[in-house]
């Protein structure tokens, strides 16, 4: 199975792209864009194995979850969680060694909030923000093993992909310019991944109430389409001091991965 999908005798493309990147830093919404395009096929549909959580694609399993596609096409993969999973780099690279990889990054404290926030919402009981993101507030000691904080520490990521892929295969996008310019950062993975420019200006409208930017009608919807209610909700507020002394703990490691991916994202 896995040989006959990368075999161009069966007219099969070998175009993989996987977004696996960050949670809770836009990656939904960049995979929907992407996915208004007809040259994309997804692995959703495809039947995968009942999990709870999604785990690194095991080289077989991986390809089996792929749904074939012609050359004109690229498979699409999303999910978020691969950027941070140990495995994933070398399943995926076993996989296929000239997979794109597109990363959606956002600065990590606004990022750990928002986890928060998801968390929160679900399970009201947790303790404070403050409890969990620090083992001692008062010397500024940051809790390296909690998840929320573990994940912003992009380069640390990024150092286990390095292992298996060219940075000239991965595509950093911003989430903060995801909201503020979506067209434009759309239009750089577009770029990216070798597709004309199809997804522009005209395709966004900034929608008031939700306070995002929203697609305008697509082509298979006679309605605009917003992203839904758990994608841009209020953030629990967090203390200015706590933030501070997060920016702190994460700026020698935004520092070292804008070096590695040779881009400021001004998260400082
Ligand atoms: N256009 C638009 N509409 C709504 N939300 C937007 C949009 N663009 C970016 N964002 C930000 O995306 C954040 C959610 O990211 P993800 O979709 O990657 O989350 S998830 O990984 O799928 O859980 C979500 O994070 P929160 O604001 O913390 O909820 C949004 O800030």
């Amino acid at each position: 199975m896995a040989h006959r999908l990368l075999s161009s005798a069966n007219r099969v493309s070998a175009r993989f792209a996987f977004i696996c990147t960050l949670s809770l830093s836009c990656t939904y919404l960049c995979y929907n864009i992407i996915f208004y395009r007809g040259t994309i096929m997804t692995n959703q549909g495809y039947k995968s194995p009942k999990r709870k959580k999604p785990q690194s694609p095991h080289k077989e399993e991986g390809k089996g979850l792929m749904p074939r596609t012609l050359d004109s096409q690229i498979t699409l993969e999303k999910t978020p969680s691969y950027f941070v999973t140990r495995e994933a780099p070398r399943r995926i690279s076993s996989m296929s060694h000239e997979t794109k990889l597109i990363v959606v990054v956002r600065n990590p404290v606004t990022r750990a909030i928002s986890d928060y926030t998801q968390t929160l919402s679900k399970k009201p009981d947790i303790p404070t923000f403050e409890e969990l993101a620090f083992k001692n507030k008062s010397v500024g000691f940051v809790d390296t093993s909690w998840n929320a904080i573990r994940i912003g520490m992009y380069i640390l990521h990024l150092e286990n992909w390095l292992q298996y892929f060219r940075l000239s295969q991965m595509h950093f996008v911003s989430g903060e310019r995801l909201i503020t310019d979506p067209a434009g950062e759309m239009g750089r993975v577009q770029d990216f991944l070798g597709l004309k420019r199809i997804i522009t200006d005209k395709h966004f409208y900034f929608n008031r109430t939700k306070g995002f930017p929203c697609l305008k009608k697509p082509e298979s919807s006679s309605q605009p389409r917003c992203l839904g209610k758990s994608k841009g909700r209020t953030h629990v507020q967090i203390d200015q001091e706590v933030i501070e002394q997060l920016r702190e703990f994460y700026r020698p490691y935004n520092i070292k991965f804008y070096e590695t991916v040779g881009q400021d994202f001004k998260w400082d």
